[in-house]
């Protein structure tokens, strides 16, 4: 009897140990060992778990059905649960239950289907790795159907519950099924990787060919190209993981990705396709990270499930003008094996599985993607570009998995379509950071010294969470040390101060001060900008000694650093040059366009508008397109979609370097009228943009406020007003906006947007509403956006990796904002230190009108210090708090704060692990409130008592509109009851 009291006493702190988390592995992982134990049978499994409903309501039931059956279920149950969660403190401490017996069970023999379930737990514990390797051995053995297998991997499952459902199915087949199951799993287990799986080991020839694959590989892995000319620094010292997310955070993964999970099942989104985007912004880290992926397999450290990788970049493919079948591709362009190509290119056919293909830099390709062409037959000849289509879309070699890179404004719906999934990778973390720069300087005098001049200049701050501008800012750091503080704030004076680097340490000449240091180079910087700027408008970014002279750029001029050869370019004999890297061939472009007297009119609507003007290819780079390229570039006459992105950097470039600091540097290169009129171009541009924009704003629905979503390209108009550095254009950009709600949702807002954004919106005339929910704003992007601060009534943060310390500079200055009104930060990485600030905040402001602090973490501390606010608070409406864990205490030092609000109407405490203590607490503010609407109490673990006070306090209530109170610990019969004595409660 003992133990039935322990589970009905204890059960809201079990039903919270085992639910809180948000997880149904807690319960499933009990559910498995009452299963195996025989104490539930499979009727009990599905009464409880009900595909759909709440996690919370199936643990009830659990509990329920224990209870019911007795003692002996008590006591079996209490055992699986501290087995599963030995942690639980506190939480059945006095039960003497173990489950020693579980072990005893797995010894147990009997027929396969019945191993399936008395060897549940460590069944699904070994299959959750190798799940399907176990579906193809149940298809070629014939027992599964690919709809059997669709059932078992749907997307939404965590590969622990994929292998509970591949267990459940295999059950339901019979006794043979099960046999090759458990036959599978005992190999696994004796094998040990997946390659070692295979009975077979792969033939001679291949094994030869894999071992000159990936020994080529490392070769061309092991160094950073940014780094060749200037220092040796291998790829293995240097690499600082970046920030990988998944794009699709509705499969219900957020947070961080590793490199192994871009090739494994983690938020898989379309199992039929075969092909993983991984994209991010120019200069994120895209090239570096797939370098990172090819060295790892080649030493043999990871991704060892693949026996060959075939690494491809797309900006070589350009120069690949012969049509060619796959074989031709894959051993021309990767690795040519010495002998045997038939036998290799065969076994490569027939184990898709073991394949792995990765194409960086998707937007580099002259062709926009497409699936016109289709080609399903491996030996049939296409332009390289047709191939890597078929590729991607899995007509050709179906089921070896490609990883594809790309900036993200070239991938478009059609492309979507064959992802299986998609990952951004996000720039380095304020960790990231700090690590890239310790791993960069071998002093570590020298590394602190440049951290802590970026932590002086946060605009700088801000700009390296781009790798690319890191290795800038760390590769120039005694310029960075030698200049002024916070004289570095925009991308062009980073770029600027990396030419001036390269200038000072790569020519004889002495270094020269002031800005004479231009001219004494302005040869160099005209001939590759030239080649630069022509490059961009074909879309050439590897350069053959034909374009070189016909730009002029002498020995010298490659002498400087700026090119380097490329490697590795195969098919063509003579020496190829690439920049350094793309963003800064844009930079040299840019030079090209503010340097250049002979410019024509057209060149800055050309960058500023690629898609209305003509084609900026001109007859040199002509040469490097395939003929029927050229024909349809003089027709369409149009620059490709994926040229897009490389025109508007160099837009933003051209902004920058015409701006008024850097003026004075073309004083004595180019005529003062000359550049003015192209100042003036510009400015003309950004503000024809921007109104553009405005004017695309719908009017309003009646009683709603007129609310702007950013387009393409707005973001982008911003960061080159910031470019330029003067308030007067940001002024005039911004006096025609009439808006009261900004919405940049999934704009790829991180810091240095933050602060572009700031730099512009600070000049609104009226306040507005900011929402920057789901971006990448950090504590360095809020720290950015203070300056606008004055101007925004509300500021919606959620979903942007904000902790406490960001939240407590906000609040700083939001404190003195007279407008700011409401803050919304759902999901981010809020703790207790925080509420101090809020609560501050909250005596300070006697307008605040809205709080959401939903899903972070905070505890009935934070709560408690919430409440000294509110106590002296006469303003606020709404206070959201949903999914935090404030609990009984927590509920009750709010309810004591908030008694007596007049303004109070909307309070939400969903799930937060509050039970019928702090129901009661909270119908104090119903009793005495005369302002509260709305009450939110769903998801926590409130009994009938706590109930009864909620109706008591209502029946002094006429102006509350409803008590939600769904999924808490009611039976089904309470809940009628008491909906029938008060139809205010919601359940
Ligand atoms: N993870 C990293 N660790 C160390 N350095 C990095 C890392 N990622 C990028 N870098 C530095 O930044 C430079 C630019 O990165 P990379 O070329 O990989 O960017 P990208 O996203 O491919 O750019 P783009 O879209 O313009 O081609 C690298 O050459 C390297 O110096």
């Amino acid at each position: 009897m003992y133990v039935q009291e322990l589970v009905l006493r204890q059960r809201t702190e079990i039903l919270n140990a085992l639910c809180s988390s948000g997880s149904a592995e807690h319960l499933e992982q009990v559910l498995d060992i009452l299963l195996s134990q025989g104490e539930l049978i499979w009727e009990d499994y599905q009464n409880i778990q009900v595909p759909g409903r709440a996690l919370y309501t199936n643990a009830r039931h659990l509990l329920d059905l224990v209870y019911t059956k007795g003692a002996e279920s008590c006591r079996l149950f209490l055992a699986a649960f501290k087995h599963v969660l030995p942690e639980a403190q506190g939480v059945c401490a006095s039960s003497s239950g173990s489950c020693s017996n579980l072990e005893e069970k797995e010894e147990y023999k009997s027929s396969s289907t019945q191993t399936l379930v008395t060897q549940r737990p460590s069944l699904v514990s070994k299959l959750q790795d190798c799940i399907d390797g176990a579906l193809k051995a149940l298809v070629i053995s014939g027992h599964f159907t690919s709809a059997d297998c669709d059932e078992v991997r749907l997307p939404i499952h965590t590969p622990c519950q994929q292998a509970r459902r591949l267990l459940d199915h295999v059950r339901s087949k019979g006794e043979s099924v099960a046999k090759v199951l458990l036959e599978y799993i005992q190999q696994i287990q004796e094998s040990g990787s997946a390659l070692k799986q295979e009975k077979w080991t792969p033939p001679k020839e291949v094994i030869k060919f894999q071992k000159k694959l990936s020994s080529s590989v490392s070769a061309q892995s092991c160094f950073l190209s940014t780094y060749g000319g200037t220092s040796h620094m291998s790829l293995e010292d240097i690499y600082t993981d970046g920030q990988l997310e998944l794009a699709n955070t509705s499969v219900g993964v957020h947070g961080p990705l590793c490199l192994e999970d871009i090739v494994g099942t983690v938020g898989t989104v379309n199992e039929e396709a075969d092909t993983v985007l991984v994209s991010g912004e120019a200069g994120g880290g895209k090239s570096t990270l797939l370098q990172r992926l090819h060295l790892l397999w080649a030493r043999g450290a990871a991704f060892q499930d693949f026996l060959l990788l075939f690494p491809f970049s797309c900006r070589k493919l350009n120069s690949e003008h012969r049509e060619l079948s796959l074989q031709e591709l894959l051993f021309q362009h990767c690795c040519w094996p010495d002998r045997e190509q038939e036998e290799i290119f065969q076994f490569i056919l027939d184990h898709p599985h073991l394949i792995l293909f990765t194409f960086d830099g998707l937007d580099e390709l002259k062709q926009s993607f497409s699936d016109e062409h289709r080609l399903c037959c491996p030996t049939q000849r296409a332009p390289a570009h047709i191939l890597l289509f078929n590729l991607i879309q899995g007509f050709l070699m179906k089921g070896v998995r490609k990883v594809v890179t790309s900036r993200p404004e070239a991938v478009g719906p059609l492309l979507r379509e064959h992802l299986r999934k998609e990952v951004f990778l996000k720039g380095f973390s304020p960790s990231g950071i700090d690590c890239f720069v310790r791993k960069h300087h071998s002093d570590p005098t020298v590394a602190a010294k440049v951290l802590e001049s970026l932590q002086t200049n946060t605009a700088l701050l801000g700009l390296c969470h781009s790798p690319v501008l890191c290795w800038i800012v760390s590769q120039c750091h005694k310029e960075l040390l030698g200049c002024g503080e916070g004289s570095l704030q925009t991308i062009t004076d980073v770029y600027l101060m990396i030419l001036q680097h390269f200038f000072q340490h790569q020519s004889s000449l002495k270094p020269i001060t002031g800005v004479g240091w231009l001219q004494a180079h302005l040869q160099t910087v005209l001939h590759l900008g030239q080649l630069a700027f022509e490059g961009i408008g074909a879309t050439c970014y590897i350069f053959s000694d034909t374009d070189l002279k016909t730009c002029g750029v002498t020995e010298k001029d490659i002498c400087m650093g700026f090119l380097m050869q490329s490697k590795d370019m195969s098919s063509t004999h003579s020496k190829c040059y690439e920049f350094l890297h793309l963003t800064m061939q844009c930079f040299f472009a840019a030079l090209h366009i503010v340097l250049s007297d002979n410019t024509d009119r057209s060149t800055i609507p050309k960058v500023f508008e690629p898609r209305r003007e003509t084609g900026l290819s001109s007859k040199c780079f002509m040469a490097c397109l395939p003929s029927t390229d050229q024909q349809q570039q003089a027709s369409e006459g149009e620059a490709t979609a994926t040229e897009k992105p490389n025109m508007q950097i160099t837009a933003t470039f051209v902004s920058g370097l015409l701006s008024q600091r850097h003026r004075r540097l073309w004083l004595n290169c180019c005529p003062t009228a000359v550049t003015e009129k192209k100042v003036r171009q510009v400015v003309k541009f950004l503000s024809k943009g921007m109104q553009k924009h405005f004017k695309s704003i719908p009017q309003p629905v009646e009683g709603e406020k007129k609310s702007m979503h950013a387009m393409p390209g707005f973001v982008w108009l911003i960061k080159c007003i910031y470019e330029m550095q003067e308030s007067r254009i940001a002024k005039d950009a911004m006096s025609k906006l009439e808006v009261d709600h900004l919405k940049l949702t999934y704009c790829n807002i991180g810091p240095v947007e933050c602060t572009a954004l700031a730099f512009v919106l600070q000049h609104l005339r009226n306040p507005v509403g900011l929402q920057l929910d789901d971006n990448s704003v950090g504590d360095v992007g809020v720290e950015q956006l203070l300056p606008c601060m004055h101007i925004c009534n509300s500021l919606y943060l959620r979903n942007n990796n904000i902790t406490d310390e960001g939240i407590r500079k906000l609040l700083a200055k939001g404190m003195q904002c007279e407008n700011f009104k409401k803050i919304a930060l759902f999901n981010n990485k809020l703790t207790d230190a925080c509420t101090q600030h809020f609560s501050q905040l909250l005596k300070t402001k006697q307008n605040f009108l809205s709080l959401r602090l939903g899903n972070n973490n905070l505890t009935e501390e934070g709560a408690k210090q919430l409440a000294e606010g509110l106590k002296c608070n006469h303003s606020l409406q709404f206070l959201g708090l949903w999914g935090n864990k404030i609990g009984d205490e927590g509920a009750e030092a709010l309810a004591s704060a908030l008694e007596s609000s007049k303004t109070l109407v909307w309070f939400s405490l969903v799930d937060n692990g509050v039970g019928s203590a702090g129901a009661c607490a909270v119908a104090n503010i119903i009793k005495n409130s005369t302002s509260l609407e709305e009450l939110w109490l769903t998801e926590n673990c409130i009994t009938r008592s706590g109930v009864e006070c909620l109706i008591q306090a209502l029946e002094h209530n006429t102006h509350m509109k409803s008590v939600w109170l769904r999924n808490n610990d009611l039976s089904l019969e309470e809940v009628e009851e008491m909906a029938q004595r008060e139809s205010r409660l919601i359940f």
